[in-house]
């Protein structure tokens, strides 16, 4: 496989005597959906923050392109490439689309003799407009305030502003959330258009359905670690839901325990007749 773009190493983060996580890989690689799923409180936020530069891990390490880096803000992640699409969006509701997506990052006309000049509102449509345009994001009139937006185009305009920052990587916490089907579908279909453009997307879902119509690749978080990576196209819902809850461990700690059981068995007739013998032996 290529190289990952994004690792974490053994990352560990305490909230008092909470260990939010405990020794936790993360990999992504360019051009995938990633999906990384865990149940309530298994560290997927706190691994998403530590990721994108919110908060900083008390240990381990994080890789960019195969480089240890130290991601103190988000403005740090960002001049990686990372960007985060949160679950509160963030966005201003009284400006418009436009104006949204260039939040923090305004369009200015040059001003004379080298002061700021002002903001460029031409500008700033213009580009909004090829941003919704590329990723078919539909919206009639980017001049309306997002107030006035259906949820699912304001979840929209969120992950344009993500993707017209990104050149690499997106996390995005929930994207689809309280979103009716018709919403849910077109943010999935952005979150494909966008892997198809070469960035990767981490996609953080509690919904396993959802999870495998999109990601290429699932890793499972449980009580701050990773404990298993799968394969989208060859797992399947009770897979992924055994991993998270640590069923499919049990399952296996279980069948090993079987196993041994049966290895150590006397020969001869009883319970452990049946086993097969490890020197073939009937
Ligand atoms: N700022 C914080 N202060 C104290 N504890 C925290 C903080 N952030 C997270 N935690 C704790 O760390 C653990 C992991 O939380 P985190 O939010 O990362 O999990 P999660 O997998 O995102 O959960 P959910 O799916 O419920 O959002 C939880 O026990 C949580 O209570």
């Amino acid at each position: 496989m290529a190289q990952p773009l994004l690792e974490a190493r053994g990352l560990t983060k305490r909230f008092g005597h909470v260990r939010a996580l405990q020794d936790a890989d993360f990999t992504a690689y360019p051009g995938e959906v990633v999906a990384l799923i865990g149940d309530n409180g298994a560290g997927k936020s706190s691994l998403v923050k530590t990721l994108s530069g919110t908060i900083r891990p008390d240990g381990g390490q994080i890789l960019v392109d195969g480089s240890p880096v130290d991601l103190s803000s988000p403005l740090d992640a960002r001049r990686y490439g990372i960007e985060t699409v949160y679950q509160d969006l963030a966005l201003a509701p009284d400006l418009d689309a436009a104006a949204n997506l260039h939040l923090g990052r305004e369009l200015y006309r040059g001003g004379l003799l080298g002061r700021l000049g002002v903001l460029d509102h031409a500008a700033m449509r213009r580009s909004a407009v090829t941003a919704f345009a590329e990723l078919g994001v539909d919206l009639q009139d980017v001049g309306a305030p997002v107030a006035t937006l259906s949820g699912g185009q304001r979840q929209s305009v969120a992950v344009a502003r993500a993707v017209a920052f990104a050149n690499r990587i997106i996390f995005m916490d929930e994207p689809t959330a309280a979103l009716g089907v018709v919403q849910r579908g077109r943010v999935l279909d952005t979150v494909r258009r966008v892997r198809d453009r070469g960035i990767c997307v981490v996609l953080i879902s509690h919904n396993m359905p959802e999870v495998l119509s999109v990601a290429d690749r699932v890793e499972v978080l449980r009580l701050g670690r990773r404990v298993a990576r799968f394969t989208a196209a060859d797992t399947t819902v009770e897979e992924l839901v055994g991993a998270m809850t640590g069923a499919l461990d049990a399952e296996a700690a279980e069948a090993e325990a079987r196993a041994e059981a049966a290895r150590s068995a006397p020969a001869g007739p009883g319970p452990g007749a049946d086993a097969p013998r490890k020197d073939g032996a009937q």
